[in-house]
């Protein structure tokens, strides 16, 4: 049986049990539950902190895992990055009062809080940068209001709570972290059964959200020029309609272009342009 850590808490543990619902698997009911089996599946999941999920799957213990990015690297594990899952999307950046710090550089020498002292320690020594690293559980953003640190390095979402707390940030971020798939090895070989259906299905729902089906009548002779703007993913599928003369076409379109193209199919002459969202694919 497939064994997959879930984060528990936090700003992953709704999005990871949305989509593996999506992706077909069960879920559990209750947010106290640490446990669901899904038998139909032959998959147990498991309810864990994120920041835990990294250590659990490095050591064995679990065969894959959603974490953020910014987690797995902090732990030092021994685990892969398998899949991007494109949700839980964060920089992670150094901060400070305004005026304080002009560049990374000034970081040398200074004190600085985080959650996440194995990001940091590496970015310093990589940086050849000197600094005290001030381990902090969170909230870190009051360190420096309290004489504990002169910079913080954390997680940044909307920058609402660096705002807040009249920070800004230093340099370009450290890394840019999302939900991700994990394993131990990305090895073929090493595959318990389950963990190739596991990656179809949840590309299939990275890609049901990804695009969108588009349709539309367009006179015959406007074909070509109206495809190109549709390639679908293979090609778009063309079938005659009752109306002499014209054609009805299927595709695929990213859902962040699907305006300016049935803007543009409009343009050439295209009429009955519908969009709909996609539930499910195997591409
Ligand atoms: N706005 C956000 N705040 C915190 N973490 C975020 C945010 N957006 C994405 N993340 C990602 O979520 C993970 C942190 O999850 P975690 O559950 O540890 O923290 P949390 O949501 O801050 O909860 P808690 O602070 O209660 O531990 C990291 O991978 C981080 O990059
Ligand atoms: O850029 P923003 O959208 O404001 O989000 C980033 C903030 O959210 C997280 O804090 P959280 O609420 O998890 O509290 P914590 O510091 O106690 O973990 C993170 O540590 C930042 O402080
Ligand atoms: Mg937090």
């Amino acid at each position: 049986m497939l064994r997959i850590a879930v984060p528990n808490k936090g700003a992953l543990s709704r999005p990871a049990i949305e989509m593996l619902r999506e992706a077909g698997y069960r879920q559990r009911g209750d947010d106290r539950d640490l446990v669901c089996q899904d038998p139909a599946n032959d998959v147990e999941f498991f309810y864990l902190r994120p920041r835990d999920i990294a250590v659990y799957v490095g050591s064995g213990d679990l065969d894959l895992g959603i974490t953020g990015r910014d987690l797995l690297l902090d732990s030092g594990a021994p685990a892969t990055e398998i899949m991007d899952l494109s949700f839980g999307k964060a920089q992670f950046r150094f901060a400070a009062r305004p005026e304080t710090l002009q560049s990374v550089a000034e970081i040398d020498g200074r004190r600085v809080a985080t959650a996440f002292p194995g990001v940091v320690g590496h970015y310093l020594a990589e940086n050849d940068l000197k600094a005290t690293v001030v381990r902090l559980d969170g909230a870190v953003e009051n360190a420096i209001r309290l004489g504990v640190a002169d910079v913080i390095a954390d997680v940044v979402e909307t920058g609402a709570t660096l705002r807040q707390a009249g920070l800004v940030t230093v340099g370009e971020p450290l890394l840019v972290s999302s939900a991700i798939l994990i394993g131990r090895s990305l090895a073929p070989a090493d595959e318990k059964p389950g963990t190739a259906q596991l990656l179809r299905r949840l590309q299939g729902v990275l890609v049901a959200r990804r695009y969108v089906m588009l349709a539309y009548d367009v006179r015959a002779d406007l074909l070509e020029q109206a495809t190109a703007l549709t390639p679908g993913i293979e090609s778009p599928t063309v079938s005659p309609l009752h109306r002499e003369g014209w054609v009805a076409v299927q595709a695929m379109v990213q859902r962040t272009d699907m305006h300016r193209i049935m803007d543009e199919l409009y343009e050439i002459g295209a009429r009955a342009i519908l969009v709909t969202d996609i539930a499910a694919t195997r591409l």
